[in-house]
């Protein structure tokens, strides 16, 4: 039978979330201290725990069936794999940075200077878009540091919160690109491997897009019903069930978080009351 083999980070800022996601989808698995396989107990998936950087290479060669990588990782290393799936977290942004005290007047700069990065390809490729000549040097991590030892004029470096460019005496004043984890498959995956995968899919399908909903209970006149159906459509349409309160129902529906805030306002003009906003653990449209 079939096993899905999965890379996914050993150690690092996507493991604990890519672990998260495969047990919200129902995957057990026991990934004790130091394994570096694990068989999962409900799901022919076995995962293998590597470093990122080699997780394209591994899903391109079919050592592993699919990996959860950051799309900076695979846009770097540009494996010849297929990008399944957008997975919503570890968001960031791959930017410029130069010293506080610079005076930035835009991106020409860069020109004739050097840079430390550990994304080359992509930097060079960023540059060559903006028309800009630069050079660049490789440098595999701490790349906040080459400012202040006299290594590059400028960087080109993950950021997220900015707090390690702010401890660095950095300012950030280009996005080379907005990233955030994808699924890549191996392009030629058996049959019974892409039904595997299909299944997982249909599941993380099912998380994500409950994680992007709330389940809404809210209570109005009966007067007030057709304008808070309008404003709260569901999946068909809402629930209406009667209060015991005579003239009055109570509402069930289920928003995009989004949308619930955009609407609170309408709603409560429209007379809703007593509203209790639930998360949903999993959505199958
Ligand atoms: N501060 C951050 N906030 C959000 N996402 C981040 C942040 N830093 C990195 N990432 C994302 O997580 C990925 C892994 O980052 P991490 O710092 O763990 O990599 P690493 O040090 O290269 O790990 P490894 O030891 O596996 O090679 C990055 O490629 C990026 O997509
Ligand atoms: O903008 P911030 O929120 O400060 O995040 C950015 C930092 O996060 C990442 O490093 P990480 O902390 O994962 O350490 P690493 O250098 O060991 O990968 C990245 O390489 C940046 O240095
Ligand atoms: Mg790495």
């Amino acid at each position: 039978m079939s096993n899905l083999k999965v890379a996914v980070q050993k150690s690092g800022r996507l493991s604990e979330d890519s672990l998260k996601l495969f047990k919200e989808c129902g995957i057990k698995f026991n990934n004790g201290a130091k394994k570096l396989k694990a068989q999962s107990s409900n799901f022919p998936i076995e995962f293998l725990f590597l470093r990122d950087d080699d997780i394209p290479g591994y899903v391109e060669d079919g050592i592993a069936d699919i990996g959860i990588v950051g799309q900076n990782v695979q846009d770097e290393y540009q494996k010849e794999v297929d990008v399944v799936k957008h997975l919503g977290f570890s968001k960031c942004r791959l930017s410029l940075a130069v010293p506080r005290e610079v005076d930035y007047s835009g991106i020409q700069y860069f020109e004739g200077k050097n840079l430390a990065t550990s994304y080359p390809t992509i930097l060079k490729n960023y540059l060559k878009d903006q028309g800009v000549n630069a050079e660049v040097h490789m440098i595999s991590g701490s790349v906040e540091i080459a400012p202040g030892i006299g290594l590059a004029e400028g960087i080109c470096d993950i950021v997220s919160s900015g707090s390690t460019l702010l401890s660095n005496g950095l300012k950030e004043v280009e996005t080379v690109m907005k990233s955030e984890a994808v699924m890549v498959a191996y392009k030629q995956m058996s049959d019974d491997k892409k039904a595997l995968l299909d299944q997982l899919i249909f599941r993380i399908n099912s998380v994500l897009e409950g994680k992007n909903n709330k389940y809404v209970l809210l209570n109005a006149p009966n007067a007030s019903l057709d304008r808070i159906i309008d404003l709260l459509p569901g999946m068909r349409s809402p629930t209406v069930l009667p209060l015991a309160q005579e003239g009055w129902s109570s509402i069930h529906s289920v928003i995009n978080e989004d949308d619930f805030w955009g609407n609170i306002e309408k709603l409560r003009e429209a007379g809703a009351e007593g509203i209790l906003v639930v998360p949903i653990e999993k959505m199958i449209q």
